[in-house]
């Protein structure tokens, strides 16, 4: 069964380029020669030099920006896990389009694209604008059985394999990883139980602001559907099958993708980071393309950004998804990029 597994595995899975290691040293060395104290941009620095290692260039160019929306739903919310309605997941989907959600005035603002692609919603009539990539409508509920079957979770990881190299196509230079659907912090959370082995009860959260005893519930929800699953932590795509979601499945074929393609993402919330960690145990290196936004209020976030070694740029308290905290990131890009280009060096300034 492993080496048939394998086998599909390697149909798929994209090789990752290492990063440009001179383009890095160049990078360090610019940035240690700029006039400001050694050090002393903190995050921006560290940004800086790893993404001159996945571009190539000491000074990238990242004008061309754009958060991809995963979106999906949810059987597990039949168990009462989320304070809304299942309906809300399609309804967001239209709010997305229309061009009026917190992603997309951050966007706005801030000059990236939104591009909404409907992976697994219930919607059987998809507003204009969406990229109808539906695999299901839904998954099922994980607390009864499997959330969808293996082919499915290959399929919806081949969409975000897709999107990957078609953003990269359209001349995308940096891209926010973001998701809509109700119930999802129950799957992300599960998802994380199965690949970190961390207890439930250091995970689980509120997701939309659920109340203490809908929380205790969530929790035995989570542990239930993994006993009834018994997803392999071995094996990444199990764990998404099983406990996972399509816009997860989605999201973690599009950071595998991307990073095959040399694409730096900016991951958002707990359940984008989730999906980042199923790639990088499918294919390690996809790690370095991968830049931490937020820290999101789910305890699962911080638990994550760990194992993935990932340091976020803002705490801001949020925990909305959609793509908006990493999107709420891109100016400090920006200005990372715009220190590197514009600032005097101490050369410049004869020491
Ligand atoms: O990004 C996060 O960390 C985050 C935390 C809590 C909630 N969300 C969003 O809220 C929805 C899931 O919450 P819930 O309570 O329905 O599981 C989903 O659409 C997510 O985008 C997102
Ligand atoms: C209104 C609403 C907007 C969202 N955006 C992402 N998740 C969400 C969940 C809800 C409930």
């Amino acid at each position: 069964m492993r080496v048939e597994r394998q086998k599909q595995l390697d149909d798929w899975c994209p090789s990752v380029p290492g990063l440009n290691a001179e383009a890095m040293v160049e990078a360090q060395k610019h940035v240690d020669n700029l006039t400001k104290p050694l050090g002393a941009l903190g995050r921006l620095e560290e940004t800086l030099v790893r993404l001159a290692g996945i571009t190539g260039k000491v000074v990238p160019s990242i004008d061309r920006k754009a958060v991809v929306v995963f979106c999906g739903d949810h059987g597990v919310t039949e168990e009462g896990v989320s304070a809304y309605p299942p309906e809300v997941t399609g309804l967001m989907i239209r709010n997305f389009c229309d061009g009026k959600a917190a992603v997309n005035a951050f966007a706005r603002r801030f000059g990236a694209e939104v591009r909404v692609v409907d992976v697994g919603s219930r919607l059987t009539e998809l507003p204009a604008g969406t990229l109808d990539r539906k695999v299901r409508a839904g998954t099922a509920n994980m607390a009864k059985g499997p959330a969808m079957r293996r082919e499915e979770a290959v399929q919806a990881i081949r969409v975000g394999l897709e999107l990957a190299l078609e953003t990269k196509e359209k001349g995308f230079q940096l891209v926010a990883v973001g998701e809509m659907g109700i119930g999802n912090t129950t799957a992300a959370t599960a998802v994380s139980a199965s690949l970190t082995g961390t207890p439930i009860e250091e995970l689980v959260g509120r997701g939309t602001g659920i109340n203490d005893v809908s929380l205790k519930m969530k929790g035995e929800v989570i542990r239930h559907s993994l006993d009834v699953n018994r997803p392999d932590p071995s094996d990444p795509v199990d764990v998404l099958t099983k406990v996972g979601g399509l816009e997860l499945a989605a999201m973690t074929g599009f950071i595998l993708g991307a990073a095959a393609e040399r694409l730096p993402m900016v991951i958002d919330g707990v359940i984008s980071t989730a999906s980042a960690l199923a790639a990088i145990r499918l294919a390690p290196g996809s790690r370095d393309y991968l830049f931490a936004s937020h820290l999101s209020e789910e305890p699962a976030h911080r638990v994550l950004l760990e194992k993935l070694g990932l340091h976020p740029l803002i705490h801001a308290g949020m925990r909305l998804g959609e793509g908006s905290g990493a999107v709420l990131c891109f100016p400090l890009f920006d200005g990372a990029v715009a220190a590197a280009r514009e600032m005097a060096t101490f050369a410049d300034l004869g020491l």
